[in-house]
């Protein structure tokens, strides 16, 4: 068959976007694989696709692909590039729009200035809800953030465990250029204490409202930029008593800007969406 999809990218984190709604989209697991690898077939760090609604109330559906085949529950600057592919494809003439994600219903909206908001819903912070085995661990204390030491290649690493529907684990260094992304992150993502693995954040702490940050994603290795990585890292940094909201996060691919106000309340993400090219492929 042929297939229509769309290159775009969020600050960096790249995706190929498909319109599931005007085409038949029914792929397997090793066929997303294929389309995602950077050699052999078109290349992303995701793939969105783009289906009618399930529920009443809601715009659309959204289901997200990690490069490695696997279908997750969520992706934050997925869901800034999916608003820009239904507003530029006319699927929507709305500019807030209510997408059903694995995870629940986000909001995402187009800003006057091309920029885009996504309300990411609340962060969950209880460890077997993100999921995370804190089984026989004594955590720490930092101010209201309960830290959890796991060994890591014979080290200790303290982490704040986080999920935004998908699972998250931040840690804080002293520079991210000189942090063990590559070398720590895959042990970090298949750790048997994470039983659904993890995206593993590298936070540094820049000033009370900035941090760099470098994630090693589940399913996709380090990419430029992760949004649900961001919206994790601001939370554990404000949970940590080390961040003020707004907090403005430096990504190796772009500047995101996240606002959470606490406990119970969403997270808000802003940030970029582009369009790249369109193509079309034999698969
Ligand atoms: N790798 C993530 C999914 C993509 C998240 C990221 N690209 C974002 O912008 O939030 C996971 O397996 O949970």
């Amino acid at each position: 068959m042929k297939l229509k999809f769309t290159k775009m990218h969020g600050a960096g984190n790249d995706f190929i976007v498909i319109d599931a709604i005007n085409q038949d989209i029914d792929f397997t697991p090793s066929q997303w694989r294929a389309l995602g690898d950077r050699r052999f077939g078109i290349g992303a760090d995701q793939i969105l696709v783009v289906e009618k609604p399930r529920i009443a109330g809601v715009d659309f559906r959204y289901r997200i692909y990690n490069a490695d085949g696997g279908e997750v529950e969520q992706c934050g600057n997925g869901a800034r590039a999916f608003v820009k592919f239904v507003t530029e494809k006319g699927l929507t003439q709305k500019r807030t729009i209510k997408v059903e994600t694995m995870c629940g219903v986000i909001e995402p909206a187009l800003e006057d200035d091309g920029s885009i908001t996504v309300d990411m819903g609340a962060p969950v912070l209880d460890p077997p809800r993100v999921p995370f085995d804190a089984s026989n661990l004594q955590p720490k204390q930092q101010g209201m953030d309960t830290l959890w030491p796991v060994d890591i290649h014979g080290k200790t690493v303290l982490f704040s465990v986080v999920s935004m529907g998908n699972p998250h684990a931040v840690q804080v260094v002293a520079d991210t250029d000189a942090a063990p992304v590559l070398a720590d992150g895959p042990v970090i993502e298949h750790h048997p204490r994470f039983p659904k693995r993890v995206n593993a954040g590298f936070m540094q702490i820049v000033e009370r409202h900035q941090i760099k940050l470098r994630v090693y994603e589940r399913g996709a290795g380090e990419t430029l930029a992760c949004g649900t990585g961001a919206c994790a890292a601001a939370v554990a940094g404000i949970q940590r008593g080390l961040l003020d909201s707004p907090v403005k996060v430096l990504t190796r691919g772009g500047e995101l800007s996240i606002s959470w106000e606490g406990i119970g309340q969403s997270v808000k993400m802003t940030g970029p969406a582009v369009t790249v090219f369109e193509g079309e492929i034999e698969i």
